[in-house]
This record gives C-alpha cells, structure tokens and sequence, in this order.
C-alpha cells in the first residue's frame, strides 16, 4: 500500500477568510496552499479595485511567518459595477478574477445582481480583457426547489450569459450535481468547474437523515448520493476543467445552530487530508495532483506551484480539532465522519 505521497504545492481556487478576528484566526489554516481566490462576500463587500488592495493587505497581515500562501483578489460583482474599475484592477495586478452572486443566492449575497442584463457590459469588458467570472450559480426564484435551483440557473442565466457573452471566461464554482458535470463538460477552454472537499464527502442525508447536522448545511445544498458519485468521478478523472475550490467557510457556531442556521463549512484544516481519502479510496492517489494543484492553475494561465507537499499514511489518524477558537467564540471543523490517516506533513 503506498504510504506517503509528494505533490506538487495545491491551491484552493474557491476560499473564504472573512474579516477582524475570524481572518486571524482561520488564515493560518490555509497557509500551506499556495494560491487562493478570496472571495469578496465581506459585510460591506468587496467591490472596488482600492477595497480588494486593502483586504490583501490584512490577510498578508493575518498569515503566519514562511506561509506559502499568496491570496488572489476578487471583486464582488453588482449592478453598478463600473467596468472601467475592473479593468484597472486587473491591468494593475490587484485582481484575480470576479464573483457573481445572485443577490440572495448565499450567505452576504444581498448586494449581488439583480439584473443580468445591467452587468453586460462589465461581462463584455472582462471577456475582452480575459478576466474570469466566478458564478455562484443558483437561481433565487422561491418556486424553485432547493435541490434544483443549480442545474435551473444553468438553463436560465449561465448558458444565456455565456452566449451573449463569447470569449467570457467562466468558472462553476462548488459544482454539486451530475448536471453541473455535464454542463461544465459540454463547454471548451473558456469554462472551469470547481469542486469543493465536502461536497465529495457529503450528500443530504448527511444534513437531513437521523437528525439535522448544521454543520453540513452549505449553499449550494449537498444533493443526493447519485450527484456526490458524479462529483468524484469528474474531480477524479484528471479533466482539466475540474479542480479544487474548497470554499472552507467559516461561521461561528453561535450563528450556525440557530433556528434559521447560515450556511457554510469550515474544511481550511483538514481538507488536504480529506481528499487523499477521498482520492485513495476512488483508486486515484495518482490524480489527486492533477486536480488540487496543476489544473486550476492552468485555467487561470498561472504556472503550478514549483515546490511539493507530502502526504502520509499512518496507523494513527490525524488529530484535527473539533473547533477552532474566534475570540470567546467557536467554530466548528468539518467532521468527514471518518479517522484521516493521511497526515500533511509540515509544509
Ligand atoms: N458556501 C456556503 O455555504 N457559504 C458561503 C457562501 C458561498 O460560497 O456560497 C459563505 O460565505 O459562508
Ligand atoms: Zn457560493
Ligand atoms: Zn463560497
């Protein structure tokens, strides 16, 4: 059996380190990815060039001494989004790609678009200067079912954006049904597809049967067994266009465990060891490289990390703590509901 396996340096192209007190305490758990795209749902969010510059600086500032970690910068998409600003951003090196909410979709979504047709030409701009949009894709329509609301916003809003717009650089972020896959697959080099460490774990019998578990409760929701299957077998099939996002999330306990509960899961600290089980268990060790570190970076154009990680298998398992401490607050780790024998080594 192997026992220990090198690659190259991951990076998490979905990741969500907050602000104040919560960024000091969860960006240390990312510290040993190599890139990350932070997303820009801060309250107030995220949505000038000067306000992604500034936030950079407080996670440089949060990141312990020798982290690998270099944060890539988002901004927020709204309806008045100046494309002018973007551009600059982007020619100026500030940022990275930018995120699409639909307003209300997810958690501080309330400033997303309301009406596609008014962000056009910010899309346009960016199509034309190769800048790439993130898609939360769900739709809000209430009459939609939750468990449909992504392959619907496919149908309605992604595939439309993506005909008006050609040239458009698309990721699917946290893709989470077998319709996600398809789609994703059906598009060339201008569409990506992230794929989250829980959503390869989880499906909605782990929020909903024996009890409801909060702590699995995200958006989009997990789906049945048959879409997590599709999951695995796309993250593991070395297809360029699927790679890691973690959107590790993290909410205080306090406001998870509430009688309407927000979404979000918190898997900065153990999602590395998660994905060799994952990968380990699907007979796909040899793939996880492809998929956590090589082709994210080739989507975004960015060569992969120079230097390598390592991974063991022990007899003993990982010992990850259940919380994490956020001033006199909790927050609670993803729980996969199994021991992680593979270990990351000090990287
Ligand atoms: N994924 C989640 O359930 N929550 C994210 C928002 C998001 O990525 O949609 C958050 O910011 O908490
Ligand atoms: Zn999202
Ligand atoms: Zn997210």
């Amino acid at each position: 059996m192997t026992d220990s396996i090198t690659l190259r340096r991951p990076d998490d192209w979905h990741l969500h380190l907050r602000d104040g007190a919560m960024l000091t305490a969860v960006t240390p758990h990312s510290a040993s990815f190599g890139r990350a795209i932070i997303m820009p749902n801060l309250i107030p969010p995220v949505v000038t060039g000067d306000q992604a510059a500034a936030y950079r600086d407080r996670i440089l500032a949060a990141l312990p001494e020798g982290a690998a970690l270099q944060p890539q910068m988002t901004l927020y998409l709204t309806d008045t989004t100046d494309p002018a600003d973007v551009v600059a951003a982007h020619r100026d090196g500030i940022i990275r790609a930018v995120k699409l909410y639909p307003a209300g979709a997810t958690t501080n979504s309330a400033s997303g678009v309301t009406d596609f047709d008014r962000v056009r030409p910010v899309l346009e701009a960016m199509a034309e200067a190769g800048i790439p949009l993130c898609v939360h894709g769900e739709v809000t329509d209430p009459t939609v079912d939750i468990f449909d609301r992504e392959a619907v916003f496919i149908d309605r809003v992604l595939d439309p954006i993506r005909s008006n717009t050609p040239g458009l650089r698309v990721v699917m972020e946290h893709i989470t049904t077998s319709d996600g896959v398809d789609y994703a697959r059906s598009g060339g080099d201008d569409l990506g597809a992230t794929i989250t460490t829980h959503h390869l774990v989880i499906n909605r019998n782990d929020i909903l049967a024996g009890g409801i578990r909060p702590h699995n409760y995200c958006l989009p929701v997990a789906k049945r067994e048959t879409h997590r299957l599709a999951l695995r077998e796309a993250a593991t099939s070395v297809e360029g266009r699927f790679f890691l996002g973690t959107d590790s999330a993290p909410h205080p306990d306090r406001a998870k465990l509430q009688p309407c509960g927000c979404a979000g899961c918190f898997t900065a600290p153990n999602t590395m060891s998660i994905l060799a089980h994952v990968f380990e268990e699907d007979a796909a060790l040899d793939r996880l490289e492809a998929f956590a570190s090589l082709n994210g970076a080739a989507f975004y154009g960015l060569p992969s990390n120079e230097d390598r990680i390592r991974l063991t298998r022990r007899d003993v398992p990982a010992d990850y703590p259940a919380t994490i401490a956020v001033g006199d607050e909790t927050v609670t780790v993803f729980d996969p509901g199994f021991p992680l024998y593979w270990h990351l080594e000090d990287a």
